[in-house]
């Protein structure tokens, strides 16, 4: 069994609640069929994960929720004790179409608020990432969504919202890992605030044969999956690895009784290489 360690509490600096933190490792559940997302949710939960990220486009909320009421997690005071992410998809971006996405994303989940909204693309060729921000601020004002973000954002898409708005998203969800490090990204969050969250954090098992991180993996008697992970805790990012796999489930989660050297570090550094495995957010419009 994994040791079990307390998971980091990542501070939401632009939050609408003073204070406001998102674990630093959550469960993400893309392309878990819903049936079995029930199942994969309620694993995650046994083992410790109190954050889940799912999307409308996934057509797996309600199995998502399935598990939260099962653990009774859905109201009262235990309602705090999980965050929940979900994202709007880029067929709802009008304005008008926001908050009634929103209501069938709530409705599926059994949940009366989320603690984080996304737009899940800014799909620049819609031409409505900026409409869609300003309907995201209208739902957190009232009270539907606690936190509200972005996802799959270009620096000039974050300056674009934020000029419109005033409002900084808390987090920028983006595809990032070894082979995709997104230095310019993580330096235009850090000059705005955002807090970088790593969507595909093991590159969907593309770099888990890879000799460099083999061999720190090793070094610490891990798994190559758990490496990588910590690569990424050390470098302050939240991931949502996800996996349908017991064991795999758990061990994502025991990151915390490890720790990377400086050299080591350095060496997965060195594995960027541009590597994108999903669309281009400037050519991506669904
Ligand atoms: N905002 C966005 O546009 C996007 C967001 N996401 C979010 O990010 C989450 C994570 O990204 P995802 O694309 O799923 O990919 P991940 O990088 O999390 O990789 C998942 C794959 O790795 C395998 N895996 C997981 N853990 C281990 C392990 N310890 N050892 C070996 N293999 C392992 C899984 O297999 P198995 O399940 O069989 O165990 C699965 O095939 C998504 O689920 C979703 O929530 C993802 C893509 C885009
Ligand atoms: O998984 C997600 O969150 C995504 O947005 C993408 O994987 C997207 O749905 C896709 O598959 C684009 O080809």
């Amino acid at each position: 069994m994994p040791t079990q360690h307390t998971i980091p509490a990542v501070p939401l600096p632009h939050a609408a609640h003073p204070g406001a933190t998102m674990p630093q490792v959550g469960f993400g559940v893309f392309q878990v069929p819903d049936a079995e997302t029930t199942r994969a949710v309620s694993l995650a939960l046994d083992a410790g994960y109190r954050s889940v990220d799912t999307a409308a486009v996934y057509g797996n909320e309600a199995g998502v929720g399935r598990a939260l009421a099962e653990a009774g997690l859905t109201s009262g005071p235990a309602r705090a004790e999980v965050f929940v992410t979900s994202k709007l998809w880029v067929d709802d971006m009008a304005r008008s179409d926001v908050a009634p996405a929103l209501g069938r994303s709530l409705e599926r989940l059994g949940l009366d608020h989320l603690d984080l909204f996304l737009i899940h693309w800014p799909a620049p060729g819609r031409g409505q990432y900026v409409e869609a921000w300003e309907a995201l601020v209208e739902a957190r004002d009232a009270g539907l969504v606690r936190e509200i973000g972005v996802s799959n954002f270009q620096p000039a898409h974050l300056d674009a919202i934020i000029a419109a708005t005033g409002v900084r998203p808390v987090v920028n969800q983006v595809e990032l890992h070894p082979a995709l490090q997104q230095r310019g990204l993580r330096a235009a969050h850090a000059a705005h605030g955002v807090v970088t969250e790593a969507w595909s954090p093991l590159a969907q098992g593309a770099l888990l044969r890879d000799d460099v991180i083999a061999r720190v993996a090793a070094a610490h008697a891990v798994t190559p999956a758990q490496a990588i992970l910590r690569w990424h805790v050390q470098h302050g990012t939240v991931v949502i690895p996800k996996s349908v796999t017991p064991e795999r489930i758990a061990a994502n989660l025991d990151l915390f009784g490890f720790a990377l050297s400086d050299d080591e570090m350095a060496a997965i550094d060195a594995l960027d290489r541009d590597g994108r495995t999903g669309p281009h957010p400037d050519r991506f419009n669904g």
